[in-house]
């Protein structure tokens, strides 16, 4: 049998796909698809992409420097391989999309229960403590169940609109904190390391939510449980990477799996604690004929769709997940308005419009905040918090472009690059929260999926309106107490990629009080 017969039955499946996939992409391929493929003509592979070699990977990433760089990487290989091209690194075996319409293919052809990509370290430890896999391990209908399980309550504005008591609380202790460093300073105005500062309110806020206590993160002597939390989230985050470059063997002479290893345990043993703490609490509540009363946690307490070995992980999943993204956003917000006196001033004039004398904004009024949602929105098209996402095929052979790929190709869809392409954003950038405004002649026209910082589909982000809630209240009760401006000297801050995109250096801003 020849091998152009012996691929026959994958081609016609790749022309069933390719029909899907294109029939609403007129830019990329159509053209291909008028030419139908016969059974002689084929698609390209992966073979035919075009890339770098191991030999120039390495080169790029060590000794040009882009090993904390990859954001900016993905910007450099579009311009030289195009559109969409493979890399190969180690045990990685990557496709790379950098095109909006491409990332929109992949997307389309995600199945019904997508896959980011493997953790096998991760599942590796829950194997080994016999724990539950939960959302980031699981696959398939088990994923979806955990899915399903966790959205209620988490995916409508009305929905989180719940949670609103207990952020403005968080931003209050906020405030308070800002305000003795900025006291303590010699200037009295200077807050050194922001994004520091940004990470305690972040881990406090999920964690008010999602543990329905609060943990003491934003007090001067934070408690020394708190302490060994936020530690074992930043070493197992830091580590998560790291384990999966070092060879198994390696583990007998390198300390980096044990290290992972007691993260996680120290990670999870908090976890856990927490929780039964307020399974506890609700059990004496019940006892005495108590009405229970909770946020997301008694929630999924209550909805018993999660067994409790997938409930502690879940809610520890989330935490990871919420912990340094709303941080991190906001931090960047903080450093452009610094540096902007118009968009600062436009957005004091926004919220104290809609919230007179520091009013404390609801749920209703951020509805009349375009501004505010404008500027968040634009940060995270300069700074996707999650740079570059990931789609593993499972169940499909896909065709992107005129490229065929079989099951278990690894995507990487790369956000960053096509947030700041100039083609889908002038001046790309450029912070300028004016072109998203609705009905303003500023309002940039861009393709749907060139900037998805939450990802789109059934595998998006779980804690998007969480996220979007907290940091619009952070941002405009901020902007409603300060003048922000830069420190004396001010330094460019870059970002840099560490899984997440982050400061690379730190930010240092001062709070001048507003009258
Ligand atoms: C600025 C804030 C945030 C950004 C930009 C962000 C971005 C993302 C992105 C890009 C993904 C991958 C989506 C995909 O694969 O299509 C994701 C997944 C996820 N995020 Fe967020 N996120 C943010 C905040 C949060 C918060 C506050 C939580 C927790 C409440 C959270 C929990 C999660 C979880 C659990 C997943 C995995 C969902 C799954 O696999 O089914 N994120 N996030």
């Amino acid at each position: 049998m020849s091998a152009a017969s012996a691929l026959k039955p994958a081609w016609r499946r790749a022309r069933f796909w390719a029909q899907k996939v294109y029939s609403t992409s007129p830019k990329f391929g159509a053209s291909d698809l008028q030419m139908a493929p016969s059974s002689s003509e084929k698609f390209r592979t992966i073979d035919d992409l075009p890339g770098p070699s191991l030999a120039t990977t390495v080169y790029w990433l060590f000794v040009k420097g882009y090993a904390d760089k990859s954001h900016a990487m993905q910007v450099e290989h579009r311009r030289l391989y195009g559109s969409i091209w493979r890399s190969r690194f180690g045990p990685f075996d990557i496709v790379n999309v950098a095109h909006p319409e491409l990332i929109a293919q992949v997307i389309r052809q995600e199945g019904r229960y997508p896959v980011r990509t493997d953790l096998p370290h991760w599942k590796e430890y829950r194997n080994m403590r016999g724990q539950a896999y939960g959302l980031h391990v699981d696959t398939g209908p088990e994923w979806y169940r955990i899915r399903s399980a966790l959205n209620p309550k988490m995916l409508k504005l009305q929905e989180v609109s719940a949670f609103a008591p207990v952020i403005h609380q968080v931003v209050t202790d906020l405030l308070r904190r800002l305000e003795t460093l900025r006291l303590r300073s010699l200037d009295q105005a200077t807050v050194r390391d922001l994004a520091g500062e940004l990470y305690k309110f972040g881990f406090e806020g999920i964690s008010s939510i999602l543990f329905e206590t609060r943990l003491g993160c934003l007090e001067d002597q934070i408690p020394a449980d708190t302490q060994r939390f936020i530690a074992a989230v930043g070493a197992m985050l830091t580590l998560s990477e790291t384990v999966l470059f070092f060879p198994r063997w390696t583990r007998r002479v390198l300390p980096f799996w044990a290290n992972f290893v007691q993260a996680w345990d120290d990670l999870y043993s908090v976890a856990q604690r927490l929780i039964d703490r307020k399974v506890e609490e609700i059990a004496e509540k019940v006892m005495k004929g108590e009405q229970v009363e909770g946020m997301y946690l008694t929630y999924l307490l209550s909805s018993s769709k999660l067994s409790m070995g997938e409930l502690y992980i879940s809610i520890t999943e989330l935490l990871l997940g919420g912990v340094d993204t709303t941080s991190n956003t906001l931090s960047w917000a903080l450093y452009h308005l610094s540096r902007d006196e118009l968009a600062q001033e436009r957005l004091y004039r926004e919220v104290t419009s809609v919230c007179p004398g520091k009013q404390q904004p609801t749920t209703e009024h951020l509805n009349r905040m375009p501004y505010l949602k404008a500027v968040i929105k634009e940060i995270l098209r300069l700074y996707p918090v999650v740079p570059g996402n990931g789609r593993l095929t499972v169940d499909n052979e896909v065709i992107v472009d005129n490229y065929w790929f079989p099951k278990k190709t690894q995507f990487h869809l790369c956000h960053y690059a096509t947030s700041r392409d100039d083609a889908e954003f002038p001046e790309p950038d450029r912070f300028f929260p004016e072109r998203w405004l609705r009905g303003s002649p500023t309002r940039s026209q861009h393709h749907p999926y060139s900037s998805i910082p939450f990802g789109v589909g059934v595998r998006a982000c779980v804690g998007k309106r969480v996220a979007e809630l907290e940091m619009y209240f952070a941002l405009s009760r901020l902007i409603q107490a300060y003048q922000i401006r830069p420190e004396d000297n001010p330094v460019t801050v870059e970002p840099k990629t560490r899984t997440l995109l982050i400061p690379s250096g730190p930010i240092n801003l001062r709070f001048l009080p507003r009258a």
